[in-house]
């Protein structure tokens, strides 16, 4: 048992936090050696068994990363951008692989990530569930054998607490189509539509996001040509599939050496 590889969950009293904090407990695996919360926050201090309105599990929520990655084989980051680019460096110095499920990330943000992992094991991705990684496969599959007769639009759905958009996985599933096609998203993304925005531009892929209610996260690749459209779907209704994932990684990232890897690694999904 105390051989398992210690995990720490970041943002722990988050949405994704405390998902994470029951899978990690219910593992045979792993165990949760730390969790961390932003200074001022009233867990930090409480053990978090209690903290989650349970018993005491003996584990004391800190927020003091540095003592706290001191602890562990892996830490387990759903939390903001600017926390999770401070914990990359600080992961990376105590030798712990950081899975980062966080996102709203910029180019400069992944260029710093890319860097810590030039000496650590960094495991990131937008979504981290089987299904979604799949979907971006078909994305990229269907997107190649298309042509730009048919329009490609991302529709995506979440909860009203989400503040990033396009989601991270609308963000994955757009990148696979502007692979399929053989294209940079750079050159071809059209997002936050609004007013007289002039006709859709021939070979863009379009992004739209709704916010509302509880939705866990539900994402579509519309492919529309004239006269027939092609529908790609995934619907997630409980978060454990993204803690699953996220697990998935902190283990599999035990034996690899330093670099950035992503869930395709994970799950053996890299086309040859
Ligand atoms: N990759 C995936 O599969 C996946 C799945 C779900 C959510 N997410 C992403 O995970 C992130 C978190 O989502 P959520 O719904 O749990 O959000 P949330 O707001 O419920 O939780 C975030 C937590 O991080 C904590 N936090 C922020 N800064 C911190 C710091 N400096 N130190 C310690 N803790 C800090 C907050 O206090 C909060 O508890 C978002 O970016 C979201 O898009 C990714
Ligand atoms: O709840 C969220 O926030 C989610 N974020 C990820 C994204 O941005 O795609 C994954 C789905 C849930």
């Amino acid at each position: 048992m105390t051989d398992l590889p210690g995990i720490v969950i970041t943002g722990g009293s988050g949405r994704m936090g405390q998902m994470l904090i029951g899978a990690v407990q219910a593992s045979d695996t792993c165990k949760l050696v730390g969790v961390l919360e932003r200074t001022g926050h009233d867990w930090v201090g409480q053990d978090v068994g209690v903290a989650m309105g349970g018993a005491a599990v003996g584990v004391i929520v800190s927020d003091d990363a540095v003592a706290t990655f001191a602890k562990a084989q892996a830490v387990i980051d759903f939390t903001a951008p600017a926390a999770t680019i401070g914990f990359a460096e600080l992961a990376a110095q105590a030798r712990a692989v950081h899975v980062i499920g966080t996102t709203g990330l910029t180019e400069d943000d992944i260029a710093k990530l890319d860097a810590a992992a030039r000496h650590a094991v960094i495991v990131r991705a937008g979504n981290m569930s089987l299904g979604v990684n799949l979907l971006v496969q078909l994305t990229k599959k269907v997107a190649a054998a298309l042509d730009e007769d048919f329009d490609i639009e991302v529709i995506e759905a979440h909860h009203h607490h989400k503040v990033d958009a396009p989601s991270g996985t609308a963000l994955m599933l757009g990148e696979a189509a502007a692979e399929g096609r053989g294209v940079s998203l750079k050159d071809v993304s059209d997002s936050g539509r609004d007013g007289i925005t002039g006709a859709r531009q021939r070979g863009d892929i379009g992004f739209s996001a709704i916010r509302g209610g509880d939705i866990v996260g539900e994402h579509d690749v519309l492919f529309a040509a004239a006269g027939e459209r092609i529908k790609l779907t995934h619907i997630a209704t409980d978060r454990t599939i993204f803690a699953r994932g996220a697990l998935k990684a902190a283990i599999w990232g035990q034996t690899q050496k330093p670099g950035a890897y992503d869930m395709f690694d994970v799950l053996g999904l890299n086309e040859e």
